[in-house]
């Protein structure tokens, strides 16, 4: 690179476009700072992950806590919304992918959660850039002409930007400090802090985060004392960073409370981010005699998902803080009529329940669902920025409650398993080749989406699941479908490797933590 490297850094992704203005001496200095202060720390909370999943697999059922009652007990709000954060009602997400995000920031939804995790490949190339995208976007001077020359510029009007880093599990192997690969999560919150948030302040809003697949409130509580050190190297109040911390793991529902606490006045809210939370309850049972039936069937009310969101909106207006609902996964389409149909009545009925529920927002993946999700909230809001004093207090939530994972009528069926061998297949490539959330079969998959099909598929072989026809699903009949579903995919590119991946994740003894982290050698 063209540019200093501080001492202990190094860069081992190609140079970019973006590079000189995000890899900046001082940016990378301020990433390395994080890296050495919290690196440690992140290690062995990652190492506490492990060893929680053992005590599980050995029959260990979890619990609220008892050593935190004074918590749960205790008389304590989050600190206020800024005003740009509190009113939530209509919250689009997507990659910090150039047009994407343009047309996120002016689809009229309140917030637009952009997105270096589920959603997008961490490829080098889009990580850096993402950065780039962001930062124009923090200034309002993102732009864009197609190749068709198309133009693409900011309304007068745009959503409240909020960033979702990459969870604590991931690295960022292009970056090194002291010999080690930088946590991703601390390289990409510690470049967009770095670059953005003395300006965002300067334009009357602030440093805003979505944290992802917190597994307990330790793991808030690192994320609080990143910020700590963060607001205070670039001499900011503390309290400037606000954080909305996805419950998307079974885990992290028995600690919501503690969540909040541990972020203090950091803590703007909790998300219902259910399709992690699936996969959650699948992977954390892995070896258990639970059977989850096929995965069109594990819906928002099935009991175990209306307990931890009934919980999840109590918890949250008793201390002040937004409930944010999660993603219908149910794609409109511009081409098709019925489709589009379909996809709207869906997901409106999805947020109705959500509303009704006492959610004060909600997510939604595609700009044509922007105007039903703010239709439906509406409703219920009117011109109030949320419903906070709808307490629930009448939500009473057992640990059994959130860990009967029984589903009236689940079945698993041959077409359940083609599905998942599919979507698999499908977005393993698409992932691959650099892209983070695709459609496939209407639906928006991404990678919490597909991890659910690929653990399912993992669970019905290793525990015999038996399909409703009676065959049990054996590796080799996994083997012949796979083989018919992937004769479907012609010539879809890097199919190949996608399904030498799926074979070893699905078929191996041992359950995989992540999809991501095998899939991540493979990417450039
Ligand atoms: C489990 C979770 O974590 S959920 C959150 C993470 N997942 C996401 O954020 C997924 C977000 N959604 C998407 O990525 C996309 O909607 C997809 C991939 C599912 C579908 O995208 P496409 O196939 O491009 O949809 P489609 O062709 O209908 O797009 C029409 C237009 O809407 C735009 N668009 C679609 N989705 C989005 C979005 N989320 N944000 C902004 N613009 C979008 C497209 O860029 C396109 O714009 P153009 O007309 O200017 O060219
Ligand atoms: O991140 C959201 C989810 O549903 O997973
Ligand atoms: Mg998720």
């Amino acid at each position: 690179m063209s540019h200093a490297i501080p001492e202990g850094v190094q860069i081992l992704g190609p140079e970019l476009p973006a590079s000189s203005a995000i890899l900046s001496p001082e940016a990378l200095a301020f990433v390395a700072g994080l890296q050495r202060e919290f690196g440690a720390v992140r290690r062995g909370l990652l190492e506490r992950r492990g060893e929680m999943a053992a005590r599980i697999a050995a029959g260990e059922t979890p619990r609220f806590l008892e050593h935190t009652r004074f918590i749960r007990e205790g008389d304590w709000s989050v600190a206020p919304a800024p005003p740009d954060l509190n009113d939530r009602r209509t919250e689009i997400t997507g990659p910090v992918e150039r047009k994407m995000m343009i047309n996120a920031l002016n689809s009229g939804a309140k917030v637009f959660m952009a997105d270096l995790e589920d959603a997008l490949s961490p490829t080098w190339e889009n990580v850096v850039q993402g950065q780039q995208n962001l930062k124009d976007a923090v200034r309002k001077t993102i732009r864009l002409t197609t190749p068709e020359g198309k133009e693409y510029t900011l309304n007068e009007q745009t959503a409240t930007l909020v960033v979702r880093p990459r969870g604590w599990h991931l690295l960022e192997r292009h970056v090194w400090v002291d010999g080690q690969p930088v946590s991703a999560s601390l390289f990409d919150f510690g470049l967009y802090f770095f670059h953005n948030a003395q300006e965002l302040l300067q334009r009357g809003s602030g440093p805003y985060f979505y944290l992802p697949k917190l597994e307990n409130h330790l793991e808030a509580r690192l994320w609080n004392e990143v910020f700590n050190f963060a607001q205070d190297s670039l001499g900011l109040p503390r309290g400037t960073v606000r954080a909305t911390v996805l419950i998307e793991t079974v885990l992290a529902a028995f600690e919501m409370e503690e969540i909040l606490y541990a972020l203090k006045e950091h803590a703007a809210g909790l998300n219902a981010g259910r399709w992690d939370y699936i996969f959650s309850c699948i992977k954390k049972f892995a070896t258990q005699d639970v059977i989850f039936p096929d995965r069109a069937q594990v819906t928002m009310t099935v009991p175990f998902m209306r307990a931890y969101t009934e919980l999840l909106v109590r918890t949250c207006h008793k201390r002040g803080a937004h409930a944010i609902g999660g993603m219908a996964a149910f794609i409109p389409s511009r081409r098709d009529p019925e489709v589009n149909e379909r996809a709207l009545k869906a997901v409106r009925a999805d947020k109705e329940r959500e509303s009704g529920d006492g959610f004060d927002g909600t997510w939604v993946a595609h700009p044509d669902l922007v105007p039903v999700a703010l239709e439906v909230f509406n409703q219920v809001l009117g011109e109030a920025p949320n419903q906070k004093h709808r307490l629930r207090e009448e939500v009473r939530v057992q640990p059994e409650q959130l860990l009967d994972f029984r589903i009236p009528g689940g079945k698993v069926t041959e077409a359940g398993v083609r599905n998942n061998i599919s979507v698999g297949l499908q977005y393993t490539a698409a992932w691959l080749g650099g892209s983070g959330a695709v459609a496939i079969f209407n639906l928006m998959e991404d990678a919490a989406t597909a991890e659910i099909s690929r653990s399912q598929l993992w669970q019905w072989i290793h525990k015999g699941a038996v399909l409703e026809d009676g065959r049990p699903l054996t590796p080799e009949l996994y083997r012949q479908l796979k083989a018919e579903e992937t004769a479907k995919l012609g010539g879809l590119p890097r199919l190949q490797e996608a399904a030498d991946l799926l074979d070893s994740l699905v078929l191996q003894p041992q359950f995989e933590e992540f999809l991501t982290l095998p899939a991540y050698t493979h990417l450039g």
